[in-house]
């Protein structure tokens, strides 16, 4: 059996890999990082050191490497005769992946077995961003023919992987926890078998779980944290204010997630235990800055701060914490990212009403529109 996964960076060497890995796959890893495949395809291994309660090493040998971005004819091989495609790079880069999937689907023959298509990124439904971009890609005469030569599955995906050591050399620190759910519908009675994932018959109440309570509840330490002028993630939750911050954003999200999903509130209280207690392991070395990044795609329509947000307020529940978060994240100023000297930008030329509508994604006479007008306001006059 065959992995090609797209991405290897800290998900893809320290998740998506290693469990492709220990299912017995034979993983081949493609990223427009030339020195990082260099050094990959150099060595046939490398290995996941776990901190936290009972942590080991794990190794993940055997894998391969080719450049995505100089090698064409290289990862069309690799593609040919791939069971398995997954991705570990961002959602707004699942548009560079999909003309490579789709190449590789025309090279497929029809009596091939499906490829298998998961992206496993930190969106609700990410496959069917990556498939939306290949159909588009295809065009309508052409598509039908090769999605019948694939299995597209949504996914959720939690681990922390903080930014790694400069002398870590292709070895990668994670905390101990992870979980990968699957969607397990569209591989009818055949989903690949990949012990350490859980596939599951409806995904919307892990990934919205998930999304809306680690995403939510780290983001906003990360933010609330940044405010207050910590570094580490560890130190900003053991904080009493931004811990309370972080705590009634979540009480938010929980009120949510019980009204909609089948979560019971003592469990949904265990899951936010859980969570902060990841979030403070102190042997990880996770920063502010890491888990704040890109404040934008944040803050996007269906992310973890104005997807729940807008639901709740459309139930008429409170929001308070929420556009607390909200405030924080417009006023993350970190120079070395892109999307926050963006948001910047943003706050200083147009008016909040048009950040709300076009950055948020909220339409004019929402429920949540005049919530966030203010918690933008405040944002643009603290920034
Ligand atoms: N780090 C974490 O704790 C977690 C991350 N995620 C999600 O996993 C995804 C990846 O995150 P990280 O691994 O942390 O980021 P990362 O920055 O460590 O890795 C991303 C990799 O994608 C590569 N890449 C960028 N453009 C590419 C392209 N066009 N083709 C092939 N490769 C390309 C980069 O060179 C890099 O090696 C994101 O969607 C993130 O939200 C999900 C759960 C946990
Ligand atoms: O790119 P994003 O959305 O910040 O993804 C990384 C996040 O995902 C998490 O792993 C949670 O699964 C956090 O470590 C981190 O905040």
């Amino acid at each position: 059996m065959k992995a090609v996964h797209f991405g290897a960076g800290n998900i893809g060497r320290g998740f998506v890999g290693l469990l492709l890995h220990d299912a017995g796959y034979e993983v081949v890893f493609a990223d427009v990082n030339g020195a990082l495949i260099d050094e990959l395809a150099a060595s046939d291994r490398y290995t996941v050191h776990e901190v936290g309660v009972g942590a080991r090493d794990r190794v993940v040998d055997g894998c391969r490497a080719v450049n995505s971005a100089t090698d064409a004819a290289g990862l069309a091989r690799e593609l040919a005769d791939a069971d398995v495609v997954t991705t570990a790079v961002g959602p707004n880069v699942l548009k560079f992946i999909a003309p490579h999937v789709v190449e590789a689907l025309r090279a497929r023959g029809a009596d091939a077995p499906p490829l298998a298509v998961m992206a496993c990124e930190n969106a609700i439904n990410a496959t069917d961003l990556l498939r939306d971009e290949m159909a588009a890609l295809s065009g309508a005469d052409e598509w039908p023919r090769l999605a019948a030569r694939a299995v597209f599955a949504n996914t959720a995906v939690d681990r922390i992987v903080p930014a790694q050591a400069a002398d870590a050399g292709l070895d990668v620190t994670v905390e101990t926890f992870f979980e990968w759910a699957i969607e397990r519908s569209p591989f009818g009675d055949t989903p690949p078998v990949i012990a350490d994932a859980h596939f599951v018959d409806d995904l919307a109440p892990y990934i919205e779980r998930k999304l809306f309570t680690v995403n939510t509840g780290h983001a906003a330490t990360a933010y609330f944290g940044f405010l207050a002028g910590h570094t580490r993630i560890s130190d900003a939750l053991a904080d009493p204010v931004v811990e309370g911050a972080v705590e009634r954003a979540l009480g938010e999200t929980s009120a949510l997630i019980i009204a909609k999903h089948a979560f019971t509130e003592a469990e949904q209280t265990a899951y936010r235990f859980t969570i902060l207690e990841r979030f403070r392991n102190p042997d990880l070395p996770d920063t502010v800055e890491r888990v704040g990044r890109q404040p934008r795609r944040k803050l996007g329509r269906n992310e973890r701060f104005i997807g729940p947000a807008a639901e709740l307020a459309e139930r008429g529940r409170p929001v308070d914490g929420l556009l607390a978060a909200i405030t924080a994240a417009l006023r993350f100023d970190v120079p070395a990212d892109p999307e926050s000297v963006e948001l910047g930008h943003a706050l200083r030329t147009r008016g909040p009403v048009q950040i709300v509508h076009e950055v948020m994604g909220i339409a004019p006479g929402h429920p949540l529109e005049d919530g966030l007008v203010e918690a933008v306001a405040a944002a643009a006059s603290a920034r």
